[in-house]
């Protein structure tokens, strides 16, 4: 495990930065998470598997606000999140990808991640407004950034070039910079190698080890298993809205409930599948 943090709100290694205390979520008479008991500690990779329905996002969404959960709440380094907007959330540090990208397809990779910065709001909006020799500076340290970011996730040299004209797997990567724009504590990424071609996952794998040595906590859902297998420090197991089992991948690959339940069954098992909502 490594952290590198080293503000005084850092938290050492071995310390649960979030906490999913008993959440159970009920959507009329369908129980889509029964009872969700797990720890993530700072520094972590973890991964949040089950087969299709299993709770998964709907536990992403709790995490992040966008739904309150029927029972049990969930603290993020300490701070109950079920009375707080989502907004509010990302301000504390948790951060999130969506399954889908969500990119400004006609603005450029850069302008993505500028637009991301600014919505950040790091830097007061009259020193950007203003050709001061202080908003100046401000302007300078925003584009600074955005070139960091565009650099580590690998796309400096597709920067001019509009969002959408990416391929899905690159897409995805601008969704990831726009995460990573607000300068997050831990992120939350939603299934981030579907559709991602086998050396863009071996990439994304290196990006997210990179990430989390800078000190970001990942949770991550997904359902290549082989990627899951090879980046978790730890994973957690649904089915039927239940946790099944949590561990280290070698104990959870041969952990005859979740062989069961999810890994076991035929290689179709293993591709994902929409969900269907009710
Ligand atoms: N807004 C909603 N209203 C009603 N039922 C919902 C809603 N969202 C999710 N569900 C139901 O809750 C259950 C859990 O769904 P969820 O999407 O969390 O599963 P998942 O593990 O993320 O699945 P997948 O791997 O297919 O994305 C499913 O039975 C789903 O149909």
């Amino acid at each position: 495990m490594s952290t590198r943090e080293s503000t005084p709100m850092s938290h050492p290694a071995g310390t649960a930065i979030l906490n999913v205390e008993h959440v159970g979520m009920r959507f009329g008479g369908l129980t889509a998470i029964a009872d969700l008991h797990f720890d993530v500690h700072a520094g972590e990779i973890v991964s949040l598997i089950g087969p299709n329905g299993a709770g998964k996002t709907t536990a992403f969404n709790i995490m992040t606000g966008f739904l309150k959960p029927t029972q049990g709440r969930v603290l993020f380094r300490g701070q109950d999140l079920s009375q707080t907007r989502p907004n509010e959330i990302a301000r504390l540090g948790l951060a999130r990808t969506f399954q889908r990208t969500s990119v400004f397809a006609d603005d450029t990779v850069r302008d993505n991640v500028l637009i991301g910065l600014n919505r950040h709001g790091d830097v007061a909006l009259l020193d950007r407004l203003f050709p001061t020799p202080r908003g100046r500076r401000a302007e300078a340290a925003v584009r600074e950034r955005a070139e960091a970011i565009l650099d580590l996730v690998g796309l400096a040299a597709r920067a001019d070039e509009k969002a959408g004209s990416l391929s899905y797997g690159e897409q995805r990567l601008v969704g990831f910079a726009l995460a990573l724009a607000v300068e997050p504590k831990m992120l939350l990424l939603d299934e981030p190698v579907s559709g991602m071609n086998a050396s863009e996952t071996q990439g994304f794998v290196r990006l997210i080890r990179k990430v989390r040595d800078e000190g970001v906590t990942i949770l991550l859902v997904e359902h290549d298993m082989p990627m899951v297998m090879e980046v978790s420090d730890r994973i957690v197991c649904l089915n039927y809205g239940r946790l099944i089992a949590e561990g280290p991948p070698a104990a959870i690959r041969a952990d005859p409930n979740v062989i069961e339940a999810y890994l076991g069954k035929s290689a179709a098992k293993l591709e994902h599948k929409e969900p269907v909502h009710a």
